[in-house]
């Protein structure tokens, strides 16, 4: 709950990251926040405010592209969940408000609405590294397989979502989501989840986790507080892409619909 706190951690991870050679990293969902709808307001900053202003000095003090997961944005009196991307130099190449809002209801579950005080974003996200474009998009945005086929149409090599799934979607489906994008779109995707804390409102489900394009896990964890590490070659999204050449099969003839972008 110390935002202070939590901007330090942050700091130090990510150096740490740094440190052991990492030239991306990625943080969570609400790293900044409890997540919650009752915490939104409260921690809620404009851009510019206390957390984006720690995540440019991160990225530029660690010298990596930082996806910075994403914090509660307040613009023009209206709520976000808003993802900001920074490069090595510590300029904002991309920002990310969440498009699909998490409103579900599952009995005996979980039951989450966050358009109770969020309003949803209404743009595609993606940025360029030295290693190829990404996409980004948070959290619930990952069930919406349109979001990553668009990307990796538009020439993507990769996914990246932070999240907080929960206990009772978690181990249903964050990991087969997660590949799922994966194999559907021969890209990379990662999930970076916070830690569990059993204690607060909402215990997430942990599990941060990088996926090749071929479906398979390449890195990831449980549910403490951690650092997940993977190497990405690059080379392997056109090697996929050509030994299983579904992106030059498709029949679009039977699918219109779908077909536009
Ligand atoms: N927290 C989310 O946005 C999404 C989630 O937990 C789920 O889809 O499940």
């Amino acid at each position: 709950a110390q935002k202070a706190a939590n901007l330090a951690n942050a700091r130090s991870r990510v150096l740490e990251a740094a440190r052991a050679g990492a030239q991306m990293v990625m943080l969570p969902e609400c790293f900044n926040s409890p997540y919650g709808t009752q915490y939104f307001g409260e921690y809620a900053e404009e851009a510019g405010g206390e957390s984006t202003a720690a995540l440019a000095a991160m990225a530029r003090e660690a010298q990596v592209y930082l996806v910075g997961g994403s914090i509660p944005e307040r613009a023009g009196g209206r709520l976000f969940n808003t993802c900001t991307v920074w490069g090595p130099d510590g300029a904002l190449l991309a920002r990310h408000r969440k498009v699909h809002l998490f409103d579900i209801d599952v009995p005996g579950g979980i039951t989450f609405r966050e358009s109770d005080v969020l309003q949803a974003g209404d743009a595609l996200t993606e940025f360029g590294t030295p290693w190829g474009r990404f996409g980004v998009a948070i959290c619930y945005d990952m069930r919406f397989p349109e979001m990553a086929m668009i990307a990796a149409r538009r020439g993507c090599v990769g996914m990246l979502y932070p999240g907080a799934f929960n206990t009772t979607t978690g181990p249903l489906h964050w990991e087969l989501l997660l590949r799922a994008r994966a194999v559907d779109n021969q890209i990379f995707t990662a999930g970076c989840s916070p830690a569990r804390d059993a204690a607060v409102t909402y215990p997430t489900w942990g599990h941060s986790t990088i996926v090749d394009p071929l479906a398979r896990v390449v890195a990831t964890t449980g549910d403490a507080p951690d650092i997940v590490y993977g190497d990405l070659d690059m080379q392997l999204v056109e090697d996929t892409r050509r030994s299983i050449p579904v992106s030059t099969q498709r029949r679009f003839d039977l699918y219109p619909d779908v077909a536009s972008q």
